[in-house]
């Protein structure tokens, strides 16, 4: 079963006796129903009412759940289905707020006008006492035109914008940093190169999120050249350090030295020509990428890599699968090889779900739930403006992936993305490659 699409929350009434959970947990299960949490929401002395988080494939599925529960009978009931996802949604996940209180005039005076002009003027006699004086150099803008937004593809900034929020939670609660998403109604190379140089002056990084290849290649690659403060595309190399940590974890544990893999690349877009780029860099010597897209291909051809012409080439070939494509239960499961390593990372939506996988003989499986770029973004920026870097380089990124391998448990693939002992490790080891090259330069 590929994808667990839809989350809502299930307000069941059962009578308090004992077993009547049981019943209902079987009963969801029984239909392929995912429980999460269970919130008891009132122990009354004849009737119990609990809050299920439950995530199922489609609204066929949870309709048949809800009535299956019902017909359990003897007083148990489905009282309401609730969308707490988009509940959550309500007014938006982030909101910029002050630093400092305002309970007097003295406040007042201090953090606005009079006092802010000597600020500003000490700012202009010493520009780079903006780092120290403003919130510029703890802010990172999150640009995106829409293009690829997750693998849901073309859908415009605007529909695009809960998950730039949600970079921006991400960023603030893992790694301190203030996330500024910033829409552009364009994806004309020249346009958004010409707008994000025009607005960087406010932010100590750039994130390029979900913006579509090819376009995304020169976009980035111009941005780096001409910007004297970090940028990355999330998607590009983000995603690149974390599954080269998936895949050394995964080598590990298979007693393969990463060089000697053969990996294969399934859609060789933002993530998937990245993921390329980074594992031969590392040392991966046999690197196979497969993708509709002629162009795709031959960018793969021009770094190196190996091309194959089918997925199910892919499959037979390689022992360890990437896949970036966006294209939800794109791998058959009669495709798996024993023993195999299989990573599909399209979000909302895997290629293959990690349960299949293993079903068919996969030694490990992941998808992008799990092997996600989560782990990644927020520690390397962290790092990067700590170190006052001027830019992210291959060996800060590779300090990165190390770092989460020596963060993972023995067994898992990656370090648990909630852990801000990880993104603190992370982003130390950013900062330490940072700080060497900043000296090096010098
Ligand atoms: N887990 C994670 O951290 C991340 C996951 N992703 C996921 O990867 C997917 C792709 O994202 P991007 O690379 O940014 O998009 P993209 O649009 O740049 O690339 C997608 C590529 O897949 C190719 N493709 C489509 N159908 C294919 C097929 N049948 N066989 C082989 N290739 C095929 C396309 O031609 C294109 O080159 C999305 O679903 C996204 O959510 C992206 C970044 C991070
Ligand atoms: C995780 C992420 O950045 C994506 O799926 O696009
Ligand atoms: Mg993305």
């Amino acid at each position: 079963m590929v994808g667990q699409n839809i989350m809502r929350n299930l307000i069941v009434h059962t009578p308090s006796k004992p077993g009547n959970l049981g019943k209902v947990t079987t009963v969801i299960g029984a239909h392929g129903g995912d429980i999460g949490d269970i919130k008891t929401l009132k122990v009354g002395t004849l009737t119990t009412i609990r809050d299920i988080t439950c995530t199922v494939e489609d609204a066929t599925v949870l309709d048949t759940i809800v009535k299956s529960i019902n017909a359990l009978g003897n007083g148990i009931e489905v009282r309401a289905i609730s969308d707490d996802v988009l509940k959550a949604h309500e007014g938006g996940k982030i909101h910029m707020t002050s630093r400092m209180d305002l309970h007097s005039i003295e406040d007042l005076r201090r953090v606005y006008t009079p006092g802010v002009a000597s600020v500003c003027e000490e700012i202009q006699r010493s520009p780079e006492k903006a780092s120290y004086y403003t919130s510029i150099g703890n802010t990172v803008a999150i640009v995106t035109d829409g293009t690829a937004i997750l693998g849901l593809g073309n859908i415009g900034p605007v529909a695009g914008m809960p998950v730039m929020e949600g970079k921006a939670v991400l960023f603030d609660q893992l790694a301190g940093i203030s996330g500024v998403p910033i829409l552009l109604d364009t994806s004309d190379p020249d346009e958004v190169v010409e707008t994000v140089k025009h607005i960087s002056q406010g932010y100590g990084g750039i994130l390029l999120e979900d913006i579509g290849s090819p376009h995304c290649f020169e976009i980035e690659e111009r941005l780096k050249e001409d910007l004297s403060i970090p940028v990355m595309h999330d998607d590009q190399h983000g995603t690149a350090v974390v599954t080269l940590a998936a895949t050394l974890s995964a080598c590990r544990y298979a007693g393969v030295d990463i060089k000697d893999a053969v990996v294969g690349q399934i859609g060789l877009g933002a993530a998937g020509l990245a993921i390329c780029r980074m594992l031969m860099a590392y040392g991966v010597s046999e690197v196979y990428g497969t993708d509709p897209q002629e162009s795709a291909v031959m960018r793969l051809r021009q770094y190196g890599g190996n091309v194959l012409n089918s997925i199910e080439e892919v499959m037979a070939h390689c022992d360890i699968v990437i896949a970036t494509t966006g294209v939800k239960g794109l791998i058959d499961p009669s495709l798996v090889r024993e023993g195999q390593i299989i990573l599909a990372l399209s979000n909302p939506y895997p290629e293959i779900s990690p349960e299949d996988a293993i079903a068919a003989g996969a030694a490990y499986a992941a998808d992008g739930r799990l092997v996600n770029n989560i782990l990644g973004f927020p520690g390397i920026f962290r790092g990067a403006l700590n170190a006052n870097a001027k830019d992210i380089t291959y060996p800060m990124l590779v300090a990165a992936a190390e770092a989460l391998v020596e963060c993972t448990r023995h067994g898992d693939l990656v370090p648990p993305p909630l852990d801000h002992n990880v993104h603190k490790i992370v982003a130390k080891a950013v900062e330490r490659i940072a700080l060497k090259e900043i000296v090096h330069e010098g």
